[in-house]
């Protein structure tokens, strides 16, 4: 149970400014997130990190010297949006160019990944290099598609010293690959963790049993059984890392490993100790010999009662690279190592200019194009409403094989295009300007993989509508195909069970009725009758992309949550469409 909060949703950003509060002489604020408030070395390789919050310390608080240049700090529980990522990337850079490294989650994947397309188109070279540890989430012939987990802390760690130590970004791409290869986790779990204001817990755990596998959002697991004792968890989280050794490993016999006992919210230290006990006990047994261990809360998840055993992987030579590496000085907010000797405090940089004004500099627009401009805000008022009328069965359909936050999501992003969306509109924007920047403020706002979604789709639809032309039902089926196509960019085909199930029939079924000379309300309320018939069939279906991926077979029977979403918002702009027709 979390009881320390105001208002819910004011929650993360309340929660960093407390943090940087209470860390200045390591870490400052920036837009997105927050960099080391020290002198870092000119030229050297910016590592930049980041994830949802909800995981403290990850991600700001291992940002310092030793370690992340910066951290990038989405909502609760959802990846940072692409703007934040970028802006703390700009603000991190040192010259040497940028290593963006995070754990493996839908969300995170597409805006870190718009964000390095940005920087890179911006002249600063950015390389990414995501962490995969968590051998529950996927089996090893999929190594790629496993979630990262506690892991993360030793691939940013032997990142960030590379970089310390002068590498190019070649070759700290190449050290923390090396550490992502090296380094595997496996987690429990005995309880679920309850976000600020929730009611209910995001998931739970029936009393006295144990969630073996489960994933740092209550992604399903591969088992449940009755809670061990200590020494029984020990067990069971050697043998399963025993079992999969990384590559060129034959025998744990003589390997020098880093061992992590990871507490992920409200297992207590005594716990983890006694854990620990028969953690190390085993691993000797096994010939490993056990290089500055760490025992404590390192990637949490709230007050989920749980834990994980990281094992990284330095080889058989005593000072090898990763060794080194793994035993250079850090010292961040949480997490301290050896001396870092005398460090400078850096004078603020001017990020926060890099973000132009939601109305500045409005480019010139037709009154038709306001005109259209004033629909547009009106339907992203009217999405406001459904999300927010829906907010709670959209988290529920979530939960069943994700993360149950796709209602909360939708809510920010869709609250925050709608009153940005108001404001353009009183200084005079046309179609394309409000649709664009309402985008970019639903995908701000949001972060995850909706937030990413929707903010290409509005400005899809924008860049189609322009700020001089009426919006003609064609102009309107252009863009809504238009926003397929870019939606359609992030990888997902009809079949996979995502929001994409919904949208191709509805920008089949628009074009077709405007090709067929039926007017834009009419075509419009016939397409959201086949999204919704479209979202309700994605129920039989097996999912292929995002955090459901995993555990596939739970979600069969409950729609996916981005098409019933989808489908929910056309059938409301139906209605606005046909309100606008009657005045
Ligand atoms: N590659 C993709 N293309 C289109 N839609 C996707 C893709 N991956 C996931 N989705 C959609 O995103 C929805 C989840 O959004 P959200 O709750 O924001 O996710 P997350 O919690 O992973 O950030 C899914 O229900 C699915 O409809
Ligand atoms: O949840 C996280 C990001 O993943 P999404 O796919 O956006 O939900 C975050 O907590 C881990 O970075």
């Amino acid at each position: 149970m979390t009881r320390l909060f105001n208002e819910p949703s004011a929650f993360a950003d309340e929660m960093i400014d407390g943090f940087v509060a209470a860390n200045s002489a390591q870490v400052r604020r920036v837009s997105g997130g927050v960099v080391r408030s020290t002198v870092s070395t000119p030229g050297t390789v910016a590592v930049v990190i980041g994830g949802g919050s909800g995981h403290y310390p990850a991600f700001g608080g291992i940002v310092g010297q030793g370690l992340a240049h910066g951290a990038a700090m989405g909502n609760l529980f959802a990846s940072p949006s692409a703007q934040q990522v970028h802006s703390v990337a700009a603000a991190a850079n040192l010259g040497g160019g940028v290593l963006l490294t995070y754990g493996n989650y839908a969300g995170d994947v597409l805006n870190f990944t718009a964000a390095q397309d940005r920087l890179n188109s911006e002249g600063i070279e950015t390389r990414t290099v995501v962490v995969t540890d968590d051998i529950a989430s996927a089996p090893l012939a999929e190594k790629h598609k496993r979630r990262g987990i506690a892991g993360d802390l030793t691939v940013f760690k032997a990142a960030a010293a590379a970089s310390e130590a002068g590498y190019s970004l070649d070759e700290v791409v190449r050290v923390a690959e090396l550490a992502n290869e090296r380094t595997r986790s496996f987690g429990v779990a005995f309880t679920g963790c309850t976000l600020p204001g929730a009611a209910e817990p995001l998931f739970t755990i029936p009393e006295g049993r144990m969630g073996v596998g489960i994933g740092i959002h209550g992604e399903p697991g591969i088992d449940e059984t009755d809670v061990p004792t200590a020494d029984g968890l020990a067990e069971l989280f050697v043998s399963t890392l025993l079992s999969e050794l990384p590559e060129g490993i034959s025998s744990p016999d003589g390997q020098r490993a880093a061992v992590l006992l990871n507490g992920l919210g409200s297992v207590k230290y005594e716990e983890l100790f006694v854990v620990y006990r028969r953690v190390a006990q085993l691993l000797e047994e096994a010939g490993v010999v056990i290089v500055e261990p760490e025992v404590g809360e390192l990637v949490t998840s709230f007050d989920m009662a749980g834990a994980s055993l990281t094992l990284f992987w330095l080889g058989t030579e005593e000072g090898s690279e990763l060794e080194r590496f793994w035993r250079a000085p850090a010292d961040t907010p949480a997490y301290r190592k050896g001396s870092v000797g005398a460090v400078e405090q850096a004078a603020p940089a001017p990020t926060e200019a890099l973000d132009a004004g939601l109305t500045e500099n409005i480019p010139p627009a037709t009154d038709d194009s306001r005109a259209a401009a004033a629909v547009a805000a009106a339907a992203l008022q009217a999405i406001a409403e459904v999300i927010d009328e829906n907010v709670g069965e959209l988290g529920r359909i979530d939960a069943v094989a994700g993360d149950g936050d796709h209602g909360i999501g939708m809510q920010r992003g869709s609250r925050a295009a709608s009153s940005a969306a108001v404001e353009l509109l009183a200084v005079g924007s046309g179609a394309r300007t409000l649709l664009q920047r309402s985008g970019d403020a639903w995908a701000d706002r949001a972060g995850g993989t909706s937030g990413a979604l929707w903010g290409v789709a509005l400005r899809a639809i924008g860049d189609t509508l322009g700020d001089s032309d009426a919006a003609s039902g064609a102009a309107v089926a252009a863009g809504v195909r238009g926003a397929t196509t870019g939606i359609l960019g992030f990888g997902a085909v009809v079949g996979d069970k995502t929001m994409v199930d919904a949208l191709v029939p509805f920008a089949d079924a628009l074009e077709a009725g405007i090709a067929a000379g039926r007017p834009l309300t009419q075509a419009w309320a016939d397409a959201a009758d086949a999204a919704t018939t479209a979202a309700a069939a994605t129920a039989q279906l097996l999912p292929k992309m995002g955090r459901a991926r995993p555990h596939a077979e739970k979600s069969l029977g409950t729609p996916d949550a981005g098409a019933h979403s989808f489908a929910l918002i056309v059938q409301r702009i139906a209605t606005v469409l046909k309100e606008q027709d009657s005045k």
